[in-house]
Formats: C-alpha cells, structure tokens, sequence
C-alpha cells in the first residue's frame, strides 16, 4: 500500500530524516518507534506533502504522491491523525468532522453525509456531543474527534502520531478498540508510537528510527520476546549518535 524509497527530509538546509526505506502492506498495521526527536512526526509530515524539504519516492497503492500537494495526497487516500489532535476548539464536534470530508463532499456528497453515521457508530461518545464544542471535550474525546475526522474522507491508510499520548489506560484500551475494528475492515495503518507495550501487540512489524534513520526493521512479536529490549533500544540509539 504503502511505499518509500530514499526519503529524506528537513525543515533548513540539513535534513532531519535520511534515506529511509519503508514498507507497509495493505491491511497491514505497521509501527514506526522511536525515541524523542527521531524524525518520526518530521517523517509523517513529508508523507503528508507538508514538509518544506524533502527527497525521495513516496508511492501509494504503486501510484507515485511524493510531489503532490496534501490536499491530493488525502484525495488518494493517505490520511493523517495528527500529534495533539489539533481539533478546532471553538467548532462543534460535528464541524470538526465535516471539515474531513470535504475532498469527498466535492466526489460524493451523499457519501460524505453517510460517513458521519460511520464514525458515530465507531464512537457513540462523538454522537452523544455532536453539538458540543470540541474545545470542550476530554482528551480522550479530542483524540476520537481526530481519528473520527481521519475517517471522513474514506481513507486507504491512516497514519496515527502518537494518538495515546497523555490518555488514561481505560481510554487508550477504548481507542484501541476501535481502531482494531478498522483493522479487521482491513484499513492499513502506520502506527507512530513510543511506547512499546502498546505499540508491538498492536501491529505487525515494527521500524525503529534513530536520529532520522531507520536502525531498525523487525517483526513485532519477535521484538515484543526479547527480553533484552531496553538494552536493543540503547544500543541502537548509540550507533546512531
Ligand atoms: N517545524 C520545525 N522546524 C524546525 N525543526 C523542527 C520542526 N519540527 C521538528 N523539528 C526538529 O526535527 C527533529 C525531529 O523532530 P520530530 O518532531 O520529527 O521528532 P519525533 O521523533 O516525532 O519526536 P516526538 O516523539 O518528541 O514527537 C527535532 O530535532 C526537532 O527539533
């Protein structure tokens, strides 16, 4: 589904991720760890056609989006669930998914109407307040409002950054739920996450990127047994240095 070859990127003259190769197949859930700064929020942003520098193939379904500004690479179906959420406080939780189904409104707009179903389905919580202010919501309810948003357009993959941070386990558990419903619909995801004990149950193969490069490709039960995981991550994290 999912495709890159060579990609290195930045914000300046020095790029922040280098010459990363990366696979993801359709239906498949993927996690991308690493540790703070690693290029992992920097890497999704170049998928996402908002990076100011980048380099490299980024291929979707075998169709090349590398060059393609964001609001086509969604229209192909590479979506992205942000790092903070980034809902729109004073909008309602309702307008806050609507604003992800505008590239399908202009497609299909009886479809788009019907997505809302969809993610109410998925989320009674966001049906209950679709009329609240998403500014006002809890945490966990922002980071519903997020993936639901995601959602609206009839995304092919989903690329989540760190959609756990800051939740309580019973929320992240409610989360995971959901998004383990969309994977056996067979959406592919690409999981960005720190922590392991979420990340390597969840997915299938794992890569580890360090200072900007990928150090490490594995296959996540194989990881998850190690019992030498911390002193695995240590050891990449100085080769990288
Ligand atoms: N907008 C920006 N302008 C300049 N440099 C940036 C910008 N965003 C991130 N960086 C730098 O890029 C590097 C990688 O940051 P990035 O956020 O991609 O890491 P990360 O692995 O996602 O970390 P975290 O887990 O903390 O989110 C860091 O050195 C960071 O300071």
């Amino acid at each position: 589904m999912l495709e890159l070859c060579k990609v290195s990127g930045g914000y300046g003259h020095a790029p922040v991720v280098r010459n990363v190769d990366l696979r993801v197949e359709r239906g498949e859930t993927v996690a991308l760890l690493g540790p703070n700064g690693a290029g992992k929020t920097t890497l999704l942003a170049a998928l996402s056609g908002i990076l100011p520098q980048r380099s490299g193939t980024v291929k979707l379904g075998g169709a090349d989006v590398g060059g393609l500004p964001s609001h086509r690479i969604v229209e192909c179906g590479l979506v992205q669930v942000p790092e903070g959420r980034h809902v729109f406080a004073p909008l309602s939780v309702e307008d806050n998914l609507r604003l992800g189904s505008v590239s399908l409104v202009r497609r299909d707009r009886a479809r788009a109407e019907e997505r809302f179903d969809f993610v109410y389905r998925l989320f009674p919580r966001l049906a209950e307040r679709r009329r609240q202010l998403a500014g006002t919501l809890s945490g966990g309810e922002q980071q519903m409002v997020a993936i639901g948003r995601a959602l609206m357009s009839v995304p092919r993959m989903l690329l989540l950054d760190e959609p756990f941070l800051g939740l309580a386990p019973r929320v992240v558990e409610e989360i995971l739920a959901v998004l383990d419903r969309l994977r056996a619909e067979g959406l592919t995801m690409l999981l960005v996450e720190q922590k392991l004990d979420i990340a390597l149950p969840f997915t299938r193969r794992a890569y580890v990127l360090m200072k900007g490069r990928i150090a490490l490709a594995a296959d996540s039960a194989e990881l998850a047994r190690r019992d030498d995981l911390a002193q695995l991550y240590f050891d990449l994290a100085r080769q990288a240095a």
